[in-house]
């Protein structure tokens, strides 16, 4: 008989506007001196002062750590816990795309922990040495439509020594409260747009290829499909659309709750890259999938012919394998990674990463050396 480790915990307030109630779930929640934690370049935006106001307007003060570089890593941590006990703070907002969300997180899983954060990688069950009781609270408000990181139990931290992504995981990494603002997704350039939208997408198309049983998180990804494939060229053509912008949020929180189940080798082979070349996270997911979609096509013919159905698209494994490189054009993807600066200089590098990447495991096709090699060389 299969097992399964099913979890859907988290409470979503899902519209438009409903970023005003920023300072009620603080509060319900305990926070008295919340954190605000976001990226640079989001620092300045407006609608990183508007929920900053909403908070000092609460009594919640106004605190704010910026210090998050894309793909954010254990100096950026370092540096948020310090601000974090320095200002007395008793929660966090994470506030951002997956580099903000994913540092905020982490920041309030480490508070209160005594081992380094690498002690908790998640590898078997190394989370269960954290303290849970020491997490402080976290409201989490995405402003990308892609990682999903509100609804996950996991950060991605880079090691800055060995450039390498580690993927930290706790049951109690999860905010207690996310704030879906689709009005807080309108001002993304439309290469974030496109990037983080393919980024959804393939979180659900990952999760639903991966061959461990699930099917509550494989019914999620496919809807998160059709939501995802019809309206992130929308989103793209026209960033003030609110109902693309909408779906494309509703999709790429489907995608985080989907891949409880797995995810597979374009994450795989997407993380060494953002690593080493520090590209944006999507963007080389979008990249890799087609020479994915091609190495997997034997283990996954069946599941894709019934994908394709329930996306109203004709022609079974080949028609879907064309939707595919259609809706990387519309959004602008490159066909090559060199075009975001990756060159075929640390190929062997780059497999002996994928290989131990711990979304390699899901992957329908088992992932060699040989075989992640074979791959970049088509994507580069
Ligand atoms: N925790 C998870 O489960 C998970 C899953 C997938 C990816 N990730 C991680 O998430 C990170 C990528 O996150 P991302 O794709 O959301 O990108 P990001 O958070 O790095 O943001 C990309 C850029 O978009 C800008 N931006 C964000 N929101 C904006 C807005 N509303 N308007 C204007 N600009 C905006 C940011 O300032 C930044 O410059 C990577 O580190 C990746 O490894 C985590
Ligand atoms: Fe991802």
């Amino acid at each position: 008989m299969m097992t399964a480790n099913w979890s859907y915990p988290t409470a979503i307030k899902f519209g438009v506007g409903c970023i005003k109630e920023l300072a009620e779930h603080c509060k319900a929640i305990g926070m008295q001196k919340p954190l605000l934690v976001t990226d640079r370049g989001l620092a300045s935006m407006p609608i990183t002062q508007n929920a900053l106001d909403i908070l000092q307007s609460a009594g919640l003060g106004r605190a704010l750590f910026a210090e998050v570089d894309p793909n954010p890593n254990d100096k950026n941590l370092a540096a948020g816990l310090a601000a974090y006990k320095e200002g007395g703070h008793d929660g966090i907002v994470a506030f951002g795309g997956g580099s903000g969300l994913d540092l905020g997180k982490t920041i309030a899983f480490m508070a209160g922990q005594t081992r380094p954060v690498w002690d908790f990688e998640d590898i078997g069950d190394w989370w269960t040495r954290a303290n849970p009781e020491a997490i402080a609270p976290i409201v989490a408000v995405p402003t990308t439509a892609g990682t999903g990181s509100e609804v996950g139990r996991a950060t991605v931290i880079t090691h800055s020594e060995s450039h390498t992504k580690k993927v930290i995981f706790h049951p109690k990494i999860l905010p207690s409260v996310v704030i879906c603002d689709p009005e807080l997704t309108v001002g993304m350039p439309k290469v974030i747009t496109a990037g983080t939208g393919m980024d959804a997408f393939i979180h659900c198309l990952e999760a639903y290829c991966t061959p461990f049983y699930h099917p509550m998180g494989e019914g999620i990804a496919l809807e998160g499909m059709r939501l995802a494939y019809q309206n992130l060229p929308r989103a793209y053509q026209d960033g003030n659309d609110l109902t693309a912008r909408a779906q494309m949020m509703s999709a790429a929180a489907m995608g985080a709750v989907a891949f409880q189940k797995g995810l597979g080798a374009v994450h795989a082979l997407s993380h060494p890259v953002g690593a080493l070349y520090n590209t944006h996270h999507g963007m080389t997911n979008a990249v890799v999938l087609p020479a994915v979609l091609r190495f997997n096509r034997p283990a996954i013919e069946d599941k894709i012919n019934r994908l394709a159905a329930y996306l109203g698209i004709s022609g079974g494994f080949d028609g879907f394998y064309g939707a595919m490189q259609n809706l990387r054009e519309s959004v602008g993807v490159p066909d090559k990674l060199a075009a975001l600066g990756v060159d075929n200089s640390r190929i062997s590098e780059l497999a002996s990463m994928a290989v131990v990447d711990p979304t390699a495991g899901g992957n329908p096709v088992p992932l060699t050396q040989e075989s992640a090699q074979q791959l970049y060389l088509e994507c580069i």
